[in-house]
C-alpha cells in the first residue's frame, strides 16, 4: 500500500512522517511501510529540471520522480508534491493560514514566502489538487493547527491502519488571512 502525505509547506509533513516511521517500526499491527521524504530523494538523485533562483527552489522532475518511485509500492511518501503520484490513500495536512505563516517565519522562511504559502493554504490549493487527482474517496484531511506532532503522527497511523474514513473538505480556513 502507498500512502501519500502532502500539504502546503509548513503543515508538518516531515515532522509527522518522521514520528510515523517509529510507529511503523514498533507496531506489528501496522503494515511494514517505508517512509520516503521525496525532497531528500530529489536532492540526492538530482531529480529536478532546473533551479528557480527567484524562489530559491529546485523545479522537480515529476516524471523522473515517478520512475524512481516505480516498484516502491509499500511506502509512505512525504512531500508537498506527493499527491501527484500514484497512491492508495492521500493525507493532506492542513494548518490555519495565520499559524502556518508564523511557523514558516519561525523556521527562517522569508516573509514573502511564508505569506505566499499561507495564501495557498487559505485557498485549499493542495486539497483541491489531491481530490482532482485521486477522488474524494481516497483523500483524508488532518488539521495540524492545534495538534502536536505526536498527535498528528497518531492520526497518520490511524489512516494507514484503515481506522479513518476519507475526510476531504472538513477543513475551512476562509477568513483566516486578512
Ligand atoms: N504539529 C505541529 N505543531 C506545531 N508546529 C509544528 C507541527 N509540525 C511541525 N511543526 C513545525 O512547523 C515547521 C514546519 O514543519 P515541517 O518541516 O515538518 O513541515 P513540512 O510540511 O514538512 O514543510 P516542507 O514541505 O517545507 O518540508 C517546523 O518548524 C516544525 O517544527
Amino acid at each position: 500500500m502507498r500512502v501519500a502525505v502532502t500539504g502546503t509547506p509548513g503543515t508538518g509533513k516531515t515532522t509527522a512522517t518522521d514520528l510515523l516511521a517509529s510507529r511503523l517500526d514498533d507496531d506489528d499491527a501496522l503494515p511494514d511501510l517505508e517512509v520516503i521524504h521525496l525532497n531528500e530523494v530529489l536532492d540526492r538523485e538530482g531529480l529536478y529540471t532546473e533551479i528557480d533562483a527567484d524562489r530559491d527552489s529546485k523545479v522537480a522532475d515529476l516524471d523522473a520522480l515517478a520512475d524512481w518511485l516505480d516498484g516502491r509500492d509499500d511506502a509512505v511518501i512525504d512531500s508537498h508534491l506527493a499527491h501527484h503520484f500514484a497512491a492508495d490513500r492521500v493525507v493532506v495536512l492542513r494548518c490555519r493560514p495565520d499559524v502556518l505563516e508564523e511557523r514558516l517565519r519561525d523556521r527562517g522562511e522569508s516573509g514573502a514566502k511564508a505569506r505566499e504559502n499561507a495564501e495557498s493554504e487559505a485557498l485549499d490549493v493542495i486539497l483541491a489538487e489531491a481530490v482532482e487527482e485521486h477522488g474524494l474517496e481516497s483523500v483524508y484531511e488532518i488539521d495540524t493547527t492545534d495538534r502536536d506532532p505526536e498527535t498528528v503522527a497518531d492520526e497518520l497511523a490511524a489512516v494507514v491502519a484503515g481506522d479513518r474514513e476519507p475526510s476531504a473538505g472538513t477543513v475551512d480556513f476562509v477568513g483566516y488571512l486578512e
